[in-house]
Formats: C-alpha cells, structure tokens, sequence
C-alpha cells in the first residue's frame, strides 16, 4: 500500500503534464515504477484508503487466461471495464475489423492463448508456460505476452499489461509482469491485483511455492479531472494494513480456471477501507 501511495505523491511532486491525443485529456506523468507484491506471506496489495472493487478486476483477469475477445462475456464473469472500449471509442467503432457489439477484437487473452503463426496455425502460449512449470521446467522463456504489434489494427485497445514472465528457483515460483501504461487512480488499483492473483493461481495449478511478484510500470500517469481527488482526498486518508486473498483450494488445474471457476471461488478476509471514490475513467 506504501509504495501504491508513494507512486501517487511522486506524481504530483515530480509529474510533467502531457497532451494524451487518444483521449484528448492532459495526463501528469512519470517514468518507471518498480512494485513488489508478497504473494508467499499473502499480502494482498488491495487499495485500502478508498474502496476497492477487487472482484471486477480478478473477473477480468480470469477472462484473459480464457481468451475472451468480447465485452459480454467479461460482464458475464463480473467485470464491465471493456464495455467503453469495445462500444464507445470512435475509431474502433468506424474500424471494420470489428465484428459488432462488444468485440473487443484480437487483444489481450486472444494473444495469450491464440497467437497467429505466419502458416494459420495458433500457439497456445499460457498452455505450454502451465505444461513447463508443472514438470519443474523453467527455459527462461516461460513469456507469455499479449504485445503483437502486427495485430494492433485488429484489437479495440493496445494491451496496457503486456508481458507476464515467470520464473522457478528451486520449488518457488516467480511472477515478473510489465506494462507500458497505468492510469493510477482507476487501472493500476486493478493491475496490481491481477499481478498478484495470476502468481497465486499459478502456483496452485502448477504446484510451486508462490515468492514474490515484480510489476514493471513504465508510463504512470493521473488524469487531469482525476488529479484533484487524488490529491485532496485519497492522499489524504491512512492507509490500513493490508488483508488476504483465499482461493478455493478445489482450483487444481488449468481445465479448472477455463470452466467452472467463478468470482464466488475468491474471498478477501481482513479488508478495511475508506469509502469509494469514484474517479472519472478516459475513454
Ligand atoms: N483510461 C483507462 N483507464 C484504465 O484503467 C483502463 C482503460 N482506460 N481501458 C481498458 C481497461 C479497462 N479498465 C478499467 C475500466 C474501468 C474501471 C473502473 O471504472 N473502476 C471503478 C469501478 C469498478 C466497478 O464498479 O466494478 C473503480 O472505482 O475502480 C477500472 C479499470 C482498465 N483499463
Ligand atoms: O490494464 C490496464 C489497461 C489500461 N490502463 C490504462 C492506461 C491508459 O490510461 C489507458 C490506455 O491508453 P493508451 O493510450 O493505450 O496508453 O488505459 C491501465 O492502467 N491498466
């Protein structure tokens, strides 16, 4: 929570703005961020000095391992957060790659689980890193990334999280994830909890100690009509210790996260917050 908040004052201290064209808004900016999560002790790194919808953010998550390329059936899993971007931004909409209503188009999930090689075929590529890891193989190359710049034109939204990595030292299973754009206030409180929950979930599937997670932020930013919410009243708050993510230990395999896993297979125990915020979100 520390280092969350420590990110959000730098910003506002040392921050430059800058024009973001897509969006048409001003963004006070930062280079590099580097957080650390203990997913071996269990330190949920959950917002606590605003309310934080965790369950949204694992929903969404779950629907990348499961390769969703639409915004129905993310919201049939429990999180709306690509309703605007598959239906509200104009140059997607007047795309004609897109298929209709929700698509969402090649992105994320669909990369991860259904790269296109040059003669039609599709690589599986969370597959083979869940294979590997199973059988204590580590090659250093256990990558899984949704960043295909040759797909770009076909996806409603570059992916923001892009690049997962994961890494065994003995029995002991590592997480390093990277991302080339956080939006502070609203993005990064959900990417820290997916950075966290996909180490956790991989361990168990896999059957290694889960260590520590590294997540590697590059542009981190607030918005312009974000910043004084931000500034005079989430900074202002005390942050309370942090609480734990149970997972339903029944969770054994990789077929289990890809049919019948649902939000109701997550709990928080020991969450205290402050109450919601509600930022403004940039479509
Ligand atoms: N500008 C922008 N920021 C983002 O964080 C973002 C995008 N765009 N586009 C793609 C995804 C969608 N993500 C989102 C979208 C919405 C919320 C959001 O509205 N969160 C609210 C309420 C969530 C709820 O009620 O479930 C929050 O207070 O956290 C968060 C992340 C993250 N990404
Ligand atoms: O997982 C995510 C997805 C998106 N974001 C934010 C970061 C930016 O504010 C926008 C994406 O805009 P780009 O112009 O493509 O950078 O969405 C996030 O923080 N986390």
């Amino acid at each position: 929570m520390q280092q969350y908040l420590a990110l959000c004052q730098r910003i506002i201290d040392e921050g430059i703005w800058i024009e973001n064209q897509r969006t048409g808004k001003r963004c006070l900016t930062v280079i590099n961020a580097d957080l650390t999560y203990d997913v071996s002790n269990n330190q949920f790194p959950l917002i606590t000095t605003r309310k934080s919808f965790w369950k949204a953010a694992i929903a969404e998550f779950l629907g990348y391992i499961r390769g969703y390329d639409n915004a129905a059936d993310f919201r049939k899993l429990g999180a709306k957060t690509w309703d605007a971007n598959a239906n509200e931004n104009a140059v997607w909409l007047a795309n004609p790659h897109r298929k209709g209503p929700d698509d969402m188009g090649r992105v994320y999930g669909v990369q991860g689980r259904a790269w296109r090689k040059p003669n039609g075929e599709h690589l599986d590529q969370l597959r083979k890193i869940v294979n590997n890891l199973s059988q204590g193989i580590d090659d250093r190359g256990e990558i899984m990334t949704f960043y295909n710049p040759g797909e770009f034109d076909l996806g409603c939204l570059r992916p923001c999280m892009h690049t997962h990595t994961f890494s065994l030292l003995g029995d002991t299973l590592y997480l390093t994830s990277y991302q080339r754009s956080a939006d502070v206030p609203l993005g990064l409180n959900f990417n820290q909890v997916q950075v966290f929950t996909f180490l956790a979930l991989m361990a168990q599937i896999t059957g290694k100690k889960p260590g520590l997670a590294y997540h590697k932020i590059v542009n981190a930013h607030i918005y312009e009509d974000q910043l004084e919410l931000m500034r005079d009243v989430q900074l202002k708050r005390e942050p309370f210790p942090l609480p734990q993510l149970e997972i339903n230990p029944d969770i054994k395999t990789f077929e289990d996260l890809e049919t019948w896993v649902t939000l109701d297979d997550f709990k928080v125990e020991g969450y205290q917050c402050h109450e919601g915020i509600k930022y403004p979100f940039s479509v």
